[in-house]
């Protein structure tokens, strides 16, 4: 009997930047479904650990696998199957916004009417009408980040990997990226997301995991309702580099 495979798999991922180790020997699984909420102290790997995930950053050792295929061999793989939200949403000042939104359908293969679809679809899920003929240059930061998670969103990815995604929000803006995220992993995508804020791991992961100083520390299903517990681990773990790594 074989087991069922994870969506995505990381084996013993290593990476050093500025020769120094940014990410160590860091496993992973996660499945359909979840939303899985990456934390640690600025520096702790996380955007080195997303990036290396969307495919933008090649590890020095270790394996991906997205449905059992070898991730890194194949990198048409990654611009099918991964959405990306880097840090910082890198976008051309002089495009508009619809702009952006077609040329990121059509960069990740969608043509004619799915293409059009795909747009008016994230349009209207991230309320960007209002902002559809301004050049993405003189958006606001939140604004930025809502074109960014559109332009992440537009693919239907099978693995959305958002790096700060709450970042600039307004608190409705926040309401509406969380409604949005569930909404992708209830269609059956996996989330991965980084952040500084217990409260929105609380509000909308399944998992959470904690790297410190590149390693994973912890790995395990979210406290239900308060953050007090979450808050101790976190700050164990940021004090000591301690706390076990769960199954
Ligand atoms: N472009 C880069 N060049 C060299 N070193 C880098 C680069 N980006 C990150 N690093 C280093 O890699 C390590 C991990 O950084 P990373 O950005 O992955 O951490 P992080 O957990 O995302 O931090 P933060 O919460 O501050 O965003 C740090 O020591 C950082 O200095």
């Amino acid at each position: 009997m074989t087991l069922p495979q994870p969506l995505l798999k990381l084996d013993q991922l290593r990476r050093h930047r500025a020769g120094r180790p940014a990410v160590e020997r860091l496993s992973l699984a996660l499945d359909r479904g979840e939303i899985l909420g990456l934390l640690g102290v600025n520096g702790a790997g996380k955007s080195t650990t997303l990036s290396m995930i969307a495919g933008a950053l090649r590890p020095d050792s270790g394996t991906i696998e997205l449905g059992g295929k070898n991730f890194l061999e194949m990198p048409e793989l990654a611009q099918k199957a991964i959405g990306w939200l880097p840090e910082r949403a890198p976008l051309w000042q002089e495009l508009t916004v619809h702009e952006h939104l077609r040329t990121h359908a059509q960069l990740r293969g969608l043509r004619s009417a799915a293409l059009t679809q795909a747009c008016d679809a994230v349009i209207q899920r991230l309320e960007l009408t209002p902002l559809l003929r301004r050049l993405a240059g003189v958006l606001s930061q939140g604004q930025r980040q809502r074109l960014g998670l559109a332009c992440a969103l537009i693919h239907s990815p099978d693995v959305l990997v958002l790096d700060e995604p709450a970042n600039a929000l307004d608190p409705v803006q926040v309401a509406s990226l969380r409604k949005v995220i569930r909404e992708e992993a209830a269609r059956g995508a996996a989330v991965i997301l980084s952040t500084h804020l217990l409260a929105e791991v609380t509000a909308i992961c399944t998992r959470v995991a904690i790297l410190h100083e590149g390693h994973l520390r912890h790995d395990g299903a979210v406290p239900a309702g308060d953050h007090t517990a979450l808050e101790q681990t976190f700050f164990d773990i940021a004090m000591h580099g301690a706390g076990a790594q769960a199954a």
